[in-house]
C-alpha cells in the first residue's frame, strides 16, 4: 500500500457532537455533521497544522466505482450544512438528487462551523488558536477537503458547484483534471479583485477597530460584536442592490414595536443631553452620559419623563420657545441592517471572519501557476456551466463572461435577481434548472436510474427530515 494510501486511510471519521469541539460553541449551530480528523496537513504557506477537524455532511450513496460525487463548496458564512442554505435545489429530481448522486459538503478551513479555524484546539499551545491561527488559501481548503474525499471511497467528483467562495473552490478543483468531471462556478472570480480586497479590508478595519477585539485576543463570549457586526453590515450591502433596498425599505420608518431602540436610552437632563442622544442612537458603545455633562445647557424637566419615546420623533417646546418638529432619524432599512448584524455576531467569530476574507484576498488561479490568467486557464478543460448575476456589484458579471471567454469548455447563464450577489442563494428555480440543463447534457450517465431511493441514503442525512434553517430564508419582504 503507498504511503499516501496509508494517510488517507489514517484519517479518522467520527460524528460531530457537543463533546468533539468543546471550546466551540459554533459548530453546535450545525446539525448531525461529521468531523474527518487528517493528522497533519501543510499549508501553501509552509505552516502545519496538527489533528485537523474538518467538518462535512453528506446525502445519498456513493456508487461502487466511487465516481457519483456531487462536491458542493461553500461561500463566506456557509457551513457544510448545504441543505440550509441550498435546500429547495436538493432532492429527487432536483439538481442535487441524493437518488443518483452522493453529494458531499465539507467545511473550509477558518470558518467556525467546525473545521480548523481560529475557535478550534490548537494542539501544539494546548489552547484555541484565536489570532494565531495560520493564513489558509482556497488551495488548502481544496488539498485537505480531497484528503478527506478520498477517504470516504471517492475515485472522482462528477460535478464541483459552488458560489462566491465555493466557485473559488470550484475553480481551483478544475486544476485536478483526473479527479474533477465538470465544474459549476457561480458569481466569482478568477482572482479577487481590488474592488472585492478592498470591501474585505474596510470590514477587517471594523473589527479591528473595536476595542474588544485586543488584537484576536478576546474571550469567547466577549467578542468584539460592534465591529464584527459593522463588518456584516457593510458586506450585506454588497450582497444586495440599491434597487432591492428601495424596493423593501424605501424611507419607512423603523417598526419599534417589532425593533425598539436599546432599553438603556438615559433620560435627558438637557437639551444638549437630548441632542446627544439623538446624534448617538444605534452606538452600542455609547455612554451613559454626555462626557461634556449636563450643567452647560438649560434643563429640560418636560423631556425627562418622556424620554423612553424614539428620540427622534420627539417634539417639544425648547427654552427658546422654538416647537421641534418631529424628524424621523430610525428608518427601516436601519433596523433591516441592526438586525442582520445581531444575528451575525450570534452564529460568527470575528477571528474567524478575518481568516476567512484574508483566504479569499489570496485567490489568484495564476498565483505559482502562469505569467497570465490565459496561461492558466489552458489547463482547465472539463465542461463549465458558469453562472453571473448582472445586479452583482461585487463579482460583476464580466468577471463571469471572463471566465467563460478562457474557459475551454464553458457556458454563461445569467441568473435574473434584484438582489445583486446574494441572488445564488436566493433564485433557487434559476439555479436548480440550469444546473439539471447542464447534467442532462453531461451527466447522463448518472441521471438514467437511482441509486438509492430516498430514505435510504446509507449513512447520509435524509432531506424528508422536518429542520430549522440556522441561517434563515429570505422572507415576506411585504410584511415590512
Ligand atoms: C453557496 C454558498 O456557499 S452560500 C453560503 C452560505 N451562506 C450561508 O449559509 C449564510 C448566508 N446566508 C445569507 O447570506 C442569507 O441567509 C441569505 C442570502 C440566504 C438570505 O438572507 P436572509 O437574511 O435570510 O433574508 P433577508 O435579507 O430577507 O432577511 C430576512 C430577515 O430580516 C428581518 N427583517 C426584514 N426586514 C427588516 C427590517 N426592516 N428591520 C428589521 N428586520 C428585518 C426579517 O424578519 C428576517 O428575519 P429572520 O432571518 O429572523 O427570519
Ligand atoms: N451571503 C453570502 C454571501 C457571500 O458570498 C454569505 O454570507 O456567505
Amino acid at each position: 500500500m503507498s504511503d499516501i494510501q496509508n494517510y488517507i486511510d489514517s484519517i479518522e471519521i467520527t460524528d460531530c457532537s457537543h463533546h468533539s469541539q468543546q471550546e466551540n460553541h459554533f459548530v453546535n449551530l450545525i446539525s448531525s455533521q461529521k468531523l474527518a480528523i487528517v493528522p497533519s496537513f501543510v499549508l501553501e504557506s509552509g505552516d502545519v497544522l496538527y489533528e485537523v477537524p474538518v467538518a462535512f455532511k453528506t446525502w445519498g450513496k456513493l456508487n461502487a466505482e466511487g465516481t457519483n460525487c456531487l462536491l458542493i463548496c461553500h461561500a463566506l458564512s456557509g457551513s457544510a450544512d448545504a441543505a440550509d442554505w441550498w435546500g429547495p435545489l436538493m432532492g429527487p429530481g432536483r439538481a442535487f438528487d441524493p437518488q443518483r448522486f452522493f453529494i458531499v459538503c465539507l467545511n473550509s478551513l477558518g470558518s467556525p462551523y467546525g473545521s480548523a479555524s481560529p475557535v478550534t484546539w490548537n494542539p501544539e499551545t494546548q489552547t484555541t488558536y484565536g489570532p494565531e491561527f495560520p493564513l489558509t488559501t482556497v488551495r488548502d481548503d481544496v488539498q485537505i477537503h480531497k484528503l478527506v474525499l478520498q477517504r470516504l471511497g471517492v475515485k472522482h467528483i462528477a460535478m464541483a458547484v459552488g458560489g462566491s467562495m465555493g466557485g473559488m473552490l470550484v475553480l481551483e478543483w478544475a486544476f485536478d483534471k483526473d479527479f474533477v468531471g465538470t465544474i459549476v462556478p457561480i458569481a466569482t472570480s478568477l482572482r479577487h479583485s481590488a474592488w472585492c480586497i478592498s470591501w474585505c479590508e474596510a470590514q477587517r478595519q471594523s473589527i479591528y477597530s473595536d476595542p474588544h477585539f485586543k488584537d484576536g485576543y478576546y474571550e469567547p463570549d466577549e467578542q468584539p460584536v460592534c465591529g464584527l457586526g459593522a463588518a456584516r453590515m457593510a458586506a450585506l450591502l454588497t450582497y444586495r442592490t440599491k434597487g432591492s433596498f428601495e424596493r423593501r425599505f424605501s424611507r419607512a420608518a423603523a417598526d419599534t414595536t417589532r425593533h425598539p431602540y436599546p432599553d438603556h436610552i438615559p433620560t435627558p437632563l438637557s437639551n444638549n443631553d437630548a441632542r446627544w442622544v439623538v446624534h448617538n442612537e444605534g452606538n452600542i458603545n455609547r455612554s451613559e452620559r454626555p462626557a461634556r455633562s449636563s450643567g452647560v445647557s438649560t434643563p429640560t424637566s418636560d423631556m425627562s419623563s418622556s424620554f423612553s419615546q424614539p428620540p427622534s420623533l420627539l417634539s417639544r417646546r425648547q427654552s427658546n420657545d422654538v416647537l421641534r418638529r418631529p424628524m424621523n432619524t430610525y428608518f427601516s432599512a436601519q433596523s433591516y441592517l441592526r438586525y442582520q448584524a445581531n444575528k451575525f455576531v450570534k452564529r460568527f467569530d470575528a477571528n474567524c471572519y478575518i481568516s476567512i476574507t484574508r483566504k479569499l484576498d489570496t485567490h489568484d488561479v495564476m498565483r505559482d501557476r502562469a505569467d497570465t490568467l490565459e496561461q492558466a486557464m489552458q489547463a482547465i478543460t472539463q465542461p463549465a456551466l458558469v453562472m453571473g448575476i448582472e445586479t452583482d456589484g461585487l463579482f460583476t458579471f464580466d468577471e463571469q463572461v471572463e471566465i467563460v471567454r478562457l474557459l475551454k469548455n464553458g457556458t454563461l447563464k445569467s441568473i435574473t435577481s434584484a438582489e445583486g450577489h446574494d441572488g445564488f442563494l436566493l433564485e433557487f428555480d434559476q439555479v436548480n434548472s440550469y444546473i439539471l440543463e447542464f447534467q442532462k447534457e453531461h451527466l447522463q450517465q448518472f441521471l438514467s436510474s437511482p441509486l438509492v431511493d430516498e430514505k435510504n441514503t446509507e449513512g447520509g442525512e435524509s432531506l424528508t427530515t422536518t429542520r430549522e434553517s440556522v441561517f434563515g430564508e429570505m422572507e415576506d419582504m411585504a410584511s415590512w
